[in-house]
């Protein structure tokens, strides 16, 4: 699906991601773990530019428009699905079959904010619901996600990133959950100082091999 040899990428004259190889196939769910600041989203970003057509990016940013509702945030994610007319229509007055979609969906991810409450007013983790719906809602084969659980307790990231992947044929995402990496991906790969230093099936690692890619652990060792 993608295959990467060489990558270097820079902010300004500061090396972030250097002579990095990397193959990913249809079909895989691979983690990216590393501590901050080892160069995990801007990775990330560079594979959503290469697999934006087919691919939909939930971003540590989320992109939420503060002053609208739940609904007129999910629904953003089937702009590119309509024309522009109906795309007006629906966002000004929404028609109740998207009403319902956005719903049942938003249902699915334990979302229980009233379709019309603005985001501005709700929790984190609500938030982070709302993008991902959004994500969702695009209705793309492969998710991106750069911390998408990262508001949620264990329990709720597991429910989540099921529904993610029952619902896409390729995951990719960022995660600071070495349990969830290890039992809910196929391949894990570590970053550290923008170099790629570990990539393995998830079968093959335990949690001390990866201890050293998240900070709360390294900082409590
Ligand atoms: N827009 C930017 N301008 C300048 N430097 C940046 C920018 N974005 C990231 N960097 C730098 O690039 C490096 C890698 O950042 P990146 O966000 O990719 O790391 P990360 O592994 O995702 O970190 P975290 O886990 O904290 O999100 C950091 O040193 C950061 O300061």
């Amino acid at each position: 699906m993608l295959q990467i040899e060489s990558l270097s990428l820079s902010y300004r004259d500061t090396r972030v991601i250097d002579d990095l190889d990397l193959s990913i196939k249809r079909g895989e769910s691979l983690a990216i773990v590393g501590p901050s600041g080892a160069g995990k989203s801007t990775l990330l970003s560079y594979l959503y530019q290469q697999l934006k057509q087919d691919a939909a990016l939930c971003s540590q940013s989320q992109g939420l428009v503060d002053g609208l509702s739940v609904f007129h945030n999910v629904y953003m994610g089937a702009l590119a699905r309509h024309s522009a007319v109906y795309n007006l229509l629906n966002l000004a007055w929404p028609m109740a079959g998207r009403r319902q979609e956005v719903e049942l969906l938003c249902r699915e991810l334990y979302l229980d904010a009233p379709l019309h409450k603005p985001v501005s007013s709700l929790s984190g983790g609500q938030r982070q619901r709302v993008a991902l719906a959004r994500a969702l809602y695009q209705e793309k084969t492969t998710f991106i996600g750069d911390e998408s659980f990262s508001a949620l307790d264990p329990v709720m990231a597991q429910r989540l990133l099921s529904l993610v992947k029952a619902r896409h044929e390729t995951v990719i995402m960022v995660l600071h959950d070495s349990e969830l990496a290890l039992s809910h991906f196929d391949r894990i790969i570590g970053l550290s100082d923008g170099k790629l230093v570990l990539d393995k099936p998830a079968s093959l690692l335990d949690g001390e091999q990866l201890a050293c890619f998240f900070d709360t652990q390294m900082a409590t060792s």
